[in-house]
């Protein structure tokens, strides 16, 4: 028999970064010792069960997990979020969905009248109140995110209960490249185990959704042919969080071919924009730019400069909507497959590798300020000297094609932070 730790774990799966909650039955305990008499208890008991019905109807308004499963205004939210709103539209999970790409495809996939549920576990990797901020504008165009993580199967097979979803956009993860040594357990949780608690979700589902999902520029790893095909290597990844992405290349193909789940993998190229992660260089330089505070630049063998296939934000939103409009279906129902359905690998990126000393200096011309740059060695810890995409594929298949260069792309990044954070263009701040 489970302990009733082990059943708790089970409603509270553990969420890297998260506070838990208290139990509220240790407090149930200390009531009980204090109030001995069988009538006083009687109405102690009536009291508390008051209490916690009135605790989770409130809760249910304001965000949620397993804990509000039973409730019927939150079942209600869920169900309006899920329901397109134009004929022939697609209802879809987005998990991630108060994350940068997570939350601008929601946005995208709202505005022409498709259906969308957010998940998200809000973890505290980097600041949760940017999180929250996307996700009160999620809000305001009517699309509701779940408060919960993915390891949470109950939650999973709840939200696929209430809402027949044909889409899954599995944008949940555990990003960032060098993280990865300091804390690699958090990747296993989100990339690993969050992808087969989704999958496993998805599988049961009845109809089974199409998932589409975020791989990453990253397996590539320390192939040196360029651009980067989706035929070449990857299987020498350079970071931890590099090798789960790639599993989870592994993992899809396998509930594809058991279950008959359509997959599309996308290997997004540093992505960035308004809005984006404030743990990634172009927004972490600009922030410390605008303090007056030192950069560190990072070189590779021989003083080269490191290069990235930036990719725009709006850009990766339209390869994106475009794998979802293009998938085709899954065949399985009751667990098993009724015939082969799609696999695919997609490359999303820019095409034009631009170097990092050049991102700095178009964030030094449009901050008008000049950066204190600190070269120093790559840390061998997880990066890969360039990455370059080869995009033929998704623009034969998809119809993707890149429109916003570097330049660009950062002129509307500088815009939304200095009004976001409250800053002026060639001035300093205090922080
Ligand atoms: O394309 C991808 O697959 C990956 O892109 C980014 O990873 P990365 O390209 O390393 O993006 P940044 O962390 O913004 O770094 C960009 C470049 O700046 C360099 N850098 C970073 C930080 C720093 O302090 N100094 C510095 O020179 C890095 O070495 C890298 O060459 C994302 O962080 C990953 O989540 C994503 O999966």
């Amino acid at each position: 028999m489970r302990s009733v730790k082990e059943q708790e774990e089970e409603l509270f799966p553990s969420t890297p970064g998260k506070v838990k909650i208290e139990r509220a039955h240790g407090i149930n305990r200390q009531f009980h010792r204090c109030f001995a008499s069988t009538s006083t208890m009687f109405l102690w008991a009536l009291f508390l069960i008051t209490l916690t019905a009135s605790y989770l109807s409130f809760q249910s308004f304001v965000s949620t997990s397993s804990r509000f499963l039973s409730s019927s205004a939150w079942d209600r939210q869920i169900r309006e979020s899920a329901a397109p709103v134009r004929s022939q539209g697609l209802s879809v999970l987005v998990t991630g969905a108060a994350g940068f790409v997570g939350s601008h495809c929601s946005l995208a996939l709202r505005k022409r009248g498709d259906g969308v549920v957010g998940l998200d576990n809000f973890n505290s990797y980097y600041d949760p109140s940017l999180k929250r901020a996307r996700q009160a504008l999620l809000s305001r165009s009517s699309i509701f995110v779940v408060d919960g993580d993915l390891n949470d199967r109950r939650l999973l097979s709840k939200l696929f209960s209430l809402a027949p979803f044909s889409h899954v956009l599995h944008l949940g993860a555990q990003a960032g490249v060098r993280y990865a040594v300091e804390n690699p357990s958090s990747y296993v949780h989100s990339n690993i185990a969050g992808l087969v608690s989704l999958l496993e979700a998805a599988r049961s589902a009845d109809p089974q959704p199409a998932v589409i999902w975020a791989s990453s520029s990253s397996v590539y790893g320390l192939n040196d042919k360029s651009p980067f095909s989706e035929s070449d290597r990857t299987d020498r990844p350079a970071s931890l969080y590099a090798a789960t992405k790639k599993a989870g290349e592994a993992i899809t193909h396998t509930y594809n071919h058991i279950y008959g789940l359509s997959i599309t993998g996308l290997r997004f190229f540093t992505v960035y924009g308004p809005m984006g992660r404030p743990d990634m260089a172009y927004f972490s330089f600009t922030k410390a730019i605008l303090a007056g505070k030192p950069i560190t630049i990072y070189r590779g063998k021989n003083r080269a400069d490191l290069a990235r296939d930036f990719t725009y934000i709006d850009d990766i939103v339209r390869g994106c909507l475009a794998s979802l409009d293009t998938a085709g279906e899954s065949t399985g129902t009751g667990g098993k497959k009724s015939g082969p359905a799609p696999y695919r690998i997609f490359n999303l990126g820019n095409t034009s590798p631009v170097t990092v000393p050049t991102l700095v200096s178009i964030l030094e011309k449009h901050l008008r300020l000049k950066a204190k740059k600190k070269l120093v060695e790559m840390p061998g810890n997880g990066d890969v000297p360039f990455t370059h995409a080869n995009i033929s594929l998704a623009m034969a298949e998809l119809g993707y094609k890149p429109t916003t260069n570097l330049e660009t792309g950062l002129k509307k990044f500088v815009k939304w932070y200095l009004s976001y954070y409250g800053h002026s263009r060639g001035r300093k701040t205090n922080l």
